[in-house]
């Protein structure tokens, strides 16, 4: 980008101002730190940028501009001027009538999607009244048994008219299913459903481990999701492809980005193995990033994981649909960030990092609550939150200029970084056999927990502030208002499951059920019976029993 001889100059100068005002200054004052890095250590920053840290860039093909490959600049032409990001606070609490009245407060307030979270077993499929259940009905979300509930969740919410995303991975299959239901119950056209449904099981053996299948199968009922959704719910994002828990578990960006990408990858390798064409499918897939505290490293990582999948999806995959390459991504704050000490500091943590994920061109965003590292967080912090977006999406003007911290050195100059390190670990990946192999062999968990282990050392220590914790205490209590859950809710909700199992047609259930079992003994696409399930009232636990009957349970090997 740079004519060769200007950076000569610059380079000389550069000398010149070390050797004649840095030095000095630098005899007399030091710096506060030997070395300066990103927050997660990968790479270690220049104390100031210039075109010649730039060198290298091509204008057209490591940038280009928004809405053209490699898309670093953003995926869509006008982004947040056109636009701003879905506000999609996560939210599902108790009981499904709960849950209806925070989606409305959401919507009321100005939130433009919905995030459904669902309780344990709901995650785990088991039922409420499953022994398993017990003490977590409604607790980190909505529990949601059968179809009744999903319809109470969304009375008076037309599904035409506003996009839901589903934090459900080993159930997706049912609860799409619920969705599609519901969408037919209210006359909505399935071509027109919108929302997404996280359905990312690598990243649970990884990171989350609410799991229920061994792999091979579970990779089987993504890919038949993939294959539904292309010929019937075209609009819908089949998976959100998830680096947060990555990150959460401790990893580095470039691990985040890495690791989540060659999950990406090994979606889509399966998918072409069962025969789906890539460009069929691959424009639904979405991807789901932790938006954490160094600002200029993540808006970097943003923009490296666009660029490398763009070229991922065109170099491996051959793949022509321009949205095929594109990288649409959620960003939620840092949960493990947040500290119980001085909660109110939260508040300003949770910007910065709202900020990041704007300025590195996120399509939907959460922003915590302040209250989040204590208990579910209260409507007062989930509002609170949700004007935090609504600060930086209408006063800070930072969505008014697309990419705006393109060009600067420094984030180029990191981007191109976090970028390289992130194909080195990719590169490591395809040696060990791909994703799965390396999932399976432990490797990914353990490269992830090394930098976990010397980041609390660090802390630990002292090297690494972290403001109300290791510096700057102070001495009080936490005063805060906890959300509760009503402990009477479990007892409710196995109450409300038994009213539909005495109401439902069990001939109509038992039918559906063995249709379902005789399709997974075989090879067809797994989702239109397990439709035809949801809408006899099937349960999420008996759909996921049929399942476990036929394809095992998932028991971790290290
Ligand atoms: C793709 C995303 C990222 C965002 O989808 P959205 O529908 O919100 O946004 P979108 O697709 O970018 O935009 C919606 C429509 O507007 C159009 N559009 C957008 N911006 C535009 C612009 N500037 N110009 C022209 N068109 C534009 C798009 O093309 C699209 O239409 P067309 O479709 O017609 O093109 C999706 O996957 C998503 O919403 N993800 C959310 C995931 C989530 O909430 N997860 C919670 C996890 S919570 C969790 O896991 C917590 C921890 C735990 O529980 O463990």
């Amino acid at each position: 980008m740079f004519d060769p001889d200007d950076l000569a100059t610059i380079r000389e100068a550069k000398r010149e101002w070390e050797a004649e005002t840095l030095d000095p200054t630098l005899e007399r004052f030091g710096e506060r730190r030997e070395t300066f890095t990103t927050d997660t250590g990968g790479q270690e920053l220049e104390r100031l940028y210039t075109p010649d840290d730039v060198a290298d860039l091509d204008y057209g093909s490591d940038l280009g501009f928004p809405g053209e490959t490699p898309y670093t600049r953003g995926v869509y032409p006008t982004m947040h001027r056109g636009r701003l990001w879905t506000m999609r606070q996560y939210a599902g609490m108790g009981t499904a009538r709960e849950t209806n009245e925070r989606f409305r407060y959401l919507i009321d307030q100005g939130s433009s999607g919905l995030s459904m979270a669902f309780d344990l077993p709901t995650q785990k499929g088991y039922d409420s009244d499953a022994g398993m259940a017990a003490g977590e009905v409604g607790k980190a979300g909505v529990a949601i048994d059968s179809l009744r509930d999903m319809e109470v969740v969304f009375d008076g919410i037309p599904l035409d008219e506003v996009s839901t995303s589903m934090t459900i991975n080993a159930p997706a299959a049912v609860l799409l299913a619920m969705y599609v239901a519901i969408g037919d119950k209210q006359g909505v056209d399935r071509a027109e459903l919108r929302g997404t449904i996280q359905n990312d099981i690598l990243k649970e053996y990884i990171a989350r481990n609410l799991y229920i299948y061994p792999p091979e199968p579970s990779m089987r009922l993504i890919t038949d999701v993939f294959e539904f959704c292309a010929a019937e719910v075209p609009k819908f994002n089949t998976i959100s492809i998830s680096g947060y828990h990555i990150r959460e578990a401790g990893s580095t960006a470039a691990q985040e980005i890495a690791f989540t990408l060659g999950d990406g990858i090994e979606y889509v390798e399966r998918a072409l193995d069962a025969g789906l064409d890539v460009d069929d499918f691959a424009p639904q897939l979405s991807f789901f990033f932790n938006a954490h505290n160094n600002i200029l490293e993540e808006v970097a990582k943003f923009r490296a994981a666009r660029r490398l999948w763009a070229e991922i999806m065109d170099e491996r995959f051959g793949a022509e649909n321009p949205k095929s390459r594109q990288l649409k991504f959620h960003a939620q704050t840092g949960g493990s960030t947040l500290t119980a000490q001085q909660v109110e500091n939260n508040v300003v943590r949770v910007a910065y990092q709202a900020l990041a994920a704007v300025l590195g061109g996120a399509q939907s965003l959460h922003t915590n609550g302040k209250d989040e590292a204590l208990s579910l967080p209260t409507e007062q912090s989930v509002r609170t939150a949700l004007r935090t977006q609504q600060i930086l999406a209408h006063e800070s003007g930072v969505a008014d200029t697309i990419d705006p911290l393109g060009g600067s050195y420094a984030v180029e100059s990191l981007t191109d970084e976090i970028e390289a390190e992130a194909r080195e670990i990719l590169d490591a990946v395809d040696e060990r056999g791909g994703m799965l192999a390396a999932v399976e062999s432990g490797w990914v968990k353990r490269q992830i927990q090394d930098v976990a282990f010397e980041r609390q050392q660090e802390i630990e220590s002292g090297e690494r502030i972290v403001v109300g914790v290791n510096e700057y205490q102070v001495d009080e209590e936490p005063e805060i208002d906890i959300e509760e859950v009503d402990e009477d809710d479990e007892r409710r909700q196995k109450e409300r499951l038994r009213e539909v199992k005495d109401d439902r047609d069990d001939e109509a259930v038992e039918a559906a059920l063995d249709a379902l079992a005789d399709a997974a003994a075989g090879d067809r696409n797994l989702v239109p019976p397990i439709v035809d399930a949801v809408k006899a009232y099937a349960t999420v636990g008996e759909i996921s029993d049929v399942l476990r009957e036929e394809f095992g349970e998932y028991q971790p090997g290290f």
